[in-house]
């Protein structure tokens, strides 16, 4: 596996750092974002936060516009940011629409053709590049969690209650709950895996969450009053009273409504700290 270095800047003593691979499991080459934090020895290993974009977004958005850096450094996580999708993939129309194709893979298993042979992002995340990242970084093999924003949301939540003994906690910021109810990501989705209703409820994780019997997971979710998806398309509040009726009490969820912010990076780059201290300490036990 060749991984081809595209950029590298200091930030708050560690590097951020952008890779490019070809990948086996989505057929295509793909960009991640890595933050390495500094470290005290040549052998110092880290855990690690995946952070997941929104629709529209590259590995850049969240480099550029959320400050994490400052965060990644003080708590010594590795912190890796994914692309959103596949790119260039000769896929009929793959660029046309914000919420359909380039940038809008919703980090599911696509089944219907063209798609399929590179929508695969949820494998892409999940195993490849999470064994990529254990393979290369300095990395504490078993600590991992993941975040994820909006699409990205959906897609962490997805990551851990579907493979939950791989991420030790999640965090969301304004996530999309409820994928087959949600009218802007709905047709990306139906595009990528069919119609079938069964299909689109095993990647919806209001329904997933009702069935999950894995390890107890906390989750702490920060959405601003003033997003413009709230209402429509996030569908938070289905999602955490079904949370309150997991099976023994196996998840927990933190809410916090936040006065007046939008979905944004300004929203973001305010709540981010309080996601990496809450991560680091899961992660530090
Ligand atoms: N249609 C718009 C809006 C796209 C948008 O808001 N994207 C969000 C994620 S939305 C859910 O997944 C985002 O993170 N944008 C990137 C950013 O830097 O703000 C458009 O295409 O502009």
């Amino acid at each position: 596996m060749d991984l081809k270095l595209i950029s590298s800047n200091k930030s708050f003593g560690g590097y951020q750092k952008v890779f490019e691979h070809f990948s086996p499991t989505v057929q295509c080459n793909m960009k991640f974002g890595i933050y390495l934090p500094p470290a005290e020895s040549e052998n110092e290993k880290f855990p690690v936060l995946f952070y997941l974009s929104g629709l529209t977004c590259t590995e850049q958005n969240v480099i550029t516009k959320s400050g994490y850096q400052r965060f990644a450094a003080q708590y010594k996580l590795i912190v890796v940011c994914p692309d959103t999708s596949p790119r260039n993939c000769n896929i009929p129309n793959e660029d046309e629409k914000w919420n359909i194709g380039s940038g809008a893979s919703m980090y599911v298993n696509a089944q219907q053709e063209p798609w399929n042979k590179h929508y695969q992002m949820f494998t892409y995340i999940t195993d490849e590049l999470y064994q990529l990242v254990q393979n290369t970084f300095p990395v504490i093999q078993d600590k991992i969690s993941i975040s994820g924003h909006s699409m990205g949301g959906h897609g962490a939540l997805l990551c851990a209650l579907l493979c939950p003994e791989k991420y030790k906690s999640v965090s969301l910021f304004a996530p999309v709950c409820s994928i087959s109810n949600s009218p802007t990501l709905i047709d990306g989705l139906k595009t990528l895996v069919g119609e079938e209703k069964h299909i689109l409820q095993k990647w919806d994780t209001t329904f997933l969450v009702k069935e999950y019997d894995g390890p107890e997971m906390e989750i702490l979710i920060h959405v601003g009053s003033d997003d413009e998806y709230l209402i429509k398309d996030l569908l938070i509040d289905d999602f955490v009273e079904a949370a309150n009726k997991s099976k023994d009490n196996k998840i927990k969820t933190t809410l916090f409504l936040e006065e007046g912010y939008d979905h944004g990076y300004y929203f973001i780059s305010t709540f981010i700290g309080e996601h990496f201290k809450f991560h680091s300490s899961k992660l530090s036990v």
